[in-house]
């Protein structure tokens, strides 16, 4: 075999047509963005940029702006609608001699040509005719994408409503037997068994990153970063201090290094005694009001999720809202709170019932977008982005590089093991619009906070540091809540704290350690390793678990101590 030659001076590599690709299309994308926010109410923009993000990879933002482009054409189509006076003058400029591109996708009209043809060039008729193209292409768009991103019940849906348009559409058609397809697959039925939709997975996973153009996310181990959350941590945690921990590198599974002396490690940041703490000293108290709750009419506190104080002969510390009746604080601390971080953008607003008293599968699911929900009335209260309210800035999100991330795009490849952001149409872009409209929040013109990406960026730094309580009546979890300081601890199967969260989430340093039953206490320098696990769990157990909550194979003294000790 020849040895290959060297690639003549001045050719371009296959790695850097790539870049020039993917630097073209982020290009794109900033325009597109920036469009919109001069236009918000021009669906042709939101379905460019549905096309730009499906070319770079990102089927789950794809189907965000398609789907925000199909409510526009639905505005468009109906006068008495909120934004159709905005709409109808967002696509004056569209003719039939300056028709928008990205509707000349295949014959989107196939089935039905009399819907497009019978209603005009121009005026509202011409109006009309681009809904309804567009409307089509949405749905082809949100068909595909949301299939790639495994929601496929809406997948399905959409497929559906589309077919209802344009029974003859071929993209649809074949859309819908790649999910059918795929969903038998799932579902392990046999090529000729009927697929029910009800019975459709709707679960997806979606890529965890910093997104190419996320500005938001602070360089977390700058000295300016450190020194603002020490300032914050003074007064909850007196004895510690956050710095730059270095940590084992998670495995993916069993391993042989167990046994080395030497591990691979990474750089995070993690808490750090001050000065010596004593055994049972209280060495973190924190209040959090990123709380949720998916009871509805619960009888938890609306700001920091404890349970309400009881009635007693005097009456109660608990106070209602003199506006809104039924949200119910603690008492006037948490009714201030809330009154400072985000209450009066949800007060009389009619969110209470979304996402409450959820089927049991769910549950999970409906805890997430309430948190997203509480970020987003704190967002908007505070008139701040959703990235920076201090609660979860400087949360780290488990991201992985976007390179890590990249995909196949054809319709028959699975999405890769390292997508590991769950994913649903519904509670990642249905429920927070309509979270948003009922905050009379107007979700075209406030792209810049509300769009896909951010929630998905919140979701992220949710998942891994939220905590969630479970109810006693049927083990349900019912509350959860977020507490950025108190996560900054990283996990030991030995710990040298333990914790317990009330109305405050408490760090206690342990009177004995579990290893050994040595004395507890911490030294000044050293770190404050919390459990995020059941400590009394068997090695095995712990590891199993710590691929699910911790991102990956236990690496910790004691796990590896013990993984040896009996030969795993
Ligand atoms: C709740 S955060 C802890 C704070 C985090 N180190 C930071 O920089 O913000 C949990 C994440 O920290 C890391 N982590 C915590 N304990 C660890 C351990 N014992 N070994 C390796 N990584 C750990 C994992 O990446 C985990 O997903």
């Amino acid at each position: 075999m020849e040895a290959p030659s060297p690639a003549p001076s001045g050719s371009v590599s296959a790695a850097d047509e790539r870049d020039a690709r993917l630097a073209a299309l982020l290009q794109r994308r900033q325009e597109l963005t920036e469009s919109l926010a001069d236009s918000p109410y021009d669906f042709i923009l939101f379905l460019e940029r549905a096309v730009v993000y499906s070319d770079l990879g990102y089927p789950d933002l794809a189907a965000g702006d398609a789907y925000r482009a199909l409510l526009l054409t639905d505005e468009a189509k109906d006068e008495s609608y909120e934004y159709h006076d905005q709409v109808t003058e967002a696509l004056e400029n569209y003719s039939s001699s300056n028709f928008p591109k990205v509707l000349y996708h295949g014959t989107l009209s196939d089935g039905a040509p009399d819907l497009f043809s019978s209603q005009g060039s121009s005026g509202p008729g011409m109006l009309n005719t681009l809904a309804s193209l567009a409307a089509v292409r949405c749905f082809q768009i949100l068909a595909l994408s949301l299939l790639l991103c495994g929601s496929l019940r809406s997948a399905y849906e959409f497929c559906e409503r589309g077919l209802k348009a344009v029974p003859d559409n071929q993209d649809l058609l074949e859309i819908k037997s790649y999910i059918e397809r795929l969903a038998r697959r799932r579902l392990q039925k046999a090529d000729n068994e009927p697929v029910q939709i009800q019975e459709l997975p709707d679960r997806g996973v979606v890529r965890r990153e910093v997104y190419p153009w996320n500005t938001y996310e602070p360089d977390r181990f700058s000295q300016e970063s450190l020194s603002f959350l020490n300032s914050q941590l003074a007064e909850m945690a007196p004895k510690c201090e956050v710095r730059v921990s270095n940590l084992p590198v998670l495995l993916d599974g069993a391993s042989s290094t167990d046994g080395y002396d030497i591990i691979p490690t990474c750089n995070q940041l993690g808490l750090f005694a001050k000065e010596d703490i004593a055994p049972g000293e209280v060495v973190l108290q924190e209040y959090s009001a990123l709380t949720a709750n998916n009871r509805h009419k619960e009888s938890t506190c609306d700001a920091c999720g404890n349970e309400l104080p009881p009635l007693t002969k005097l009456g109660t510390q608990a106070k209602c809202c003199p506006e809104c009746d039924d949200t119910v604080f603690c008492d006037e601390f948490c009714y201030q709170k809330a009154q400072e971080l985000y209450h009066p953008a949800v007060c009389n607003k009619d969110v209470d019932a979304i996402a409450k008293d959820p089927e049991a599968k769910v549950a999970d699911e409906s805890l997430y977008v309430l948190l997203l929900s509480r970020l987003l009335a704190m967002s908007s209260h505070q008139d701040i982005h959703p990235l920076d309210v201090i609660a979860i800035k400087y949360i780290w999100g488990d991201f992985v590089p976007p390179s890590v991330n990249d995909i196949d795009l054809s319709v028959n490849a699975e999405p890769p093991p390292d997508w590991t952001l769950p994913f649903s149409f519904k509670y990642n872009i249905e429920t927070p619009l309509h979270i948003l409209e009922k905050m009379d929040i107007d979700i075209f013109a406030n792209l810049d906070r509300y769009d896909t990406w951010v929630f998905n960026t919140a979701y992220s730094k949710f998942r891994g540091t939220a905590s969630a309580r479970k109810s006693l009546r049927d083990g349900r979890p019912d509350v959860a809540a977020v507490h950025p300081f108190w996560c900054l601890a990283n996990h030991d199967c030995n710990p040298n704290v333990t914790w317990e969260w009330g109305g405050r989430m408490v760090l206690w340093a342990r009177k004995t350690r579990v290893v050994g039953h040595q004395p507890g206490g911490i030294k000044a320098g050293e770190e404050i390793f919390n459990h995020y696990c059941d400590v009394d769990l068997d090695v095995q157990s712990r590891r199993e678990w710590a691929k699910g909550s911790l991102g990956g194979w236990c690496m910790c003294q004691r796990c590896r101590d013990e993984a040896q000790a009996i030969g795993l």
